[in-house]
């Protein structure tokens, strides 16, 4: 590997590119000191532009957001020219009529529509999955703004992981500042328009160009989660949402060029249950303010059916740290324990927060906990 990504040297053995997307590309890479793979999102500074506040709340969101299904990041490198972000590596393989299908680079999910359509039954594992994300994501203050079944990737237990927060929006922040309080998202609304995902899974009041009152759904500040559920860039979420349950269910995209997501019109194959075409058509409603939000989805009779209990929309995430991680790195670093549990719920996201949770990967694996190479070899 050229000298190039010199400031990972050490740290984590770059392998092949695995795919690259807007400005950024994306390598696998080996965790020196566990050997777990992980992938590298390497951004250029240069080529970002005036994108670079965008990468700072992509960072911040990624800290933030620790859940099942959603991709983990262990360690950011910011240096001159690059932000590196370490995260969690899929090997991704999809159970399609009870074989193994190893999918290589490219959009795993993708491959399952592209393929055939899902059941029912396998859409809703999937959909429940995308749903507790997404309402994590909600309650935490942020949206993604661009779910597609490329940012949909699946691990090697078949769980949903949603990827690509570089378009995410903490519209919280917004609101509590009282920006949203005028008559357009201040300052967000050129990024809003001109940073919305893809046209095809973009909400219709982000692509029809009409500025949209960020404060017309008054949202009383309740103690329960959800009560910014109303936002308009949380609310562009759910259109995502019914389109990739149409695209799950159906195949393909329920709008294109001729058949445009603005005039909300599209068709529903006769095969599909009535109660899908409902969930369906509760989704994609126009305005939305009468769109569903994300709390009444979560014990919606569609996701409930076959499970009988809500969507678990919590982080499986324990806060407190792993004995056996800590005792293993504090042996190796030559610290006691305390010192060591003490630096690492730091969570600074370097090296030592990447060995931590890959440690604990291992360790959830089933294989040891153990680092690999001596801190004084040199390799
Ligand atoms: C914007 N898209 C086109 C870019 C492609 C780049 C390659 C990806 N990928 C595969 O294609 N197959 C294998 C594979 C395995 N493990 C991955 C782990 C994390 C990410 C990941 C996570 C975050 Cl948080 C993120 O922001 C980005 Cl860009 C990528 C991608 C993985 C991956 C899929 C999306």
């Amino acid at each position: 590997m050229s000298s190039q990504y010199s400031e990972l040297r050490g740290l984590y053995h770059l392998r092949e590119t695995i795919g690259s997307g807007g400005f950024a590309k994306v390598k696998l890479a080996y965790h020196s000191l566990t050997g777990e793979k992980v992938a590298v999102k390497i951004m250029d500074k240069k080529s970002l532009g005036e994108d670079l506040p965008r990468v700072k709340t992509e960072i911040e969101a990624m800290k933030a957001l620790c859940h099942q299904h959603i991709c983990k990041m262990f360690q950011v490198i910011e240096t001159d020219e690059r932000f590196y972000m370490i995260l969690e590596f899929f090997s991704g393989v999809i159970i399609k009529y009870k074989t193994l299908h190893y999918c290589p680079e490219g959009e795993l999910f993708d491959y399952i529509v592209s393929k055939d359509r899902l059941q029912e039954d396998e859409a809703r594992i999937f959909f429940r999955q995308i749903v507790s994300a997404i309402a994590y994501i909600h309650n935490m203050g942020y949206a993604h703004r661009d779910l597609k079944p490329e940012n949909l990737l699946l691990d090697e237990d078949q769980n949903m992981k949603l990827i690509d927060f570089g378009l995410c929006a903490k519209p919280k922040d917004l609101q509590l500042s009282g920006i949203t309080n005028q008559t357009e998202i201040g300052g967000m609304d050129n990024c809003l328009f001109t940073c919305c995902g893809s046209p095809a899974y973009a909400a219709p009041e982000l692509i029809s160009g009409k500025k949209y009152l960020g404060s017309e759904t008054f949202i009383e500040p309740r103690k329960d989660f959800l009560y910014i559920s109303a936002l308009p860039e949380i609310m562009a979420d759910l259109w995502s949402m019914g389109v990739l349950l149409y695209a799950l269910l159906c195949g393909h995209l329920p709008f294109d060029d001729d058949k445009l997501p603005q005039f909300g019109k599209y068709d529903a194959p006769n095969w599909l249950s009535e109660e899908s075409k409902e969930l369906i058509a509760s989704m994609l409603v126009i305005d939305p303010k009468r769109r569903i939000t994300v709390q009444q989805l979560l014990n919606h009779p569609w996701l409930m059916k076959g499970f009988n209990v809500p969507v678990e929309w919590q982080s499986k995430y324990k806060r407190c740290v792993d004995e056996d991680c800590i005792t293993e790195m504090s042996v190796y670093y030559g610290k006691t324990k305390q010192e060591m549990e003490q630096q690492i719920t730091e969570w600074k996201f370097d090296y030592l927060t990447a060995t931590y949770f890959l440690l604990l990967e291992k360790k959830m694996n089933g294989r040891p906990v153990r680092l690999l190479q001596k801190h004084r070899q040199r390799s």
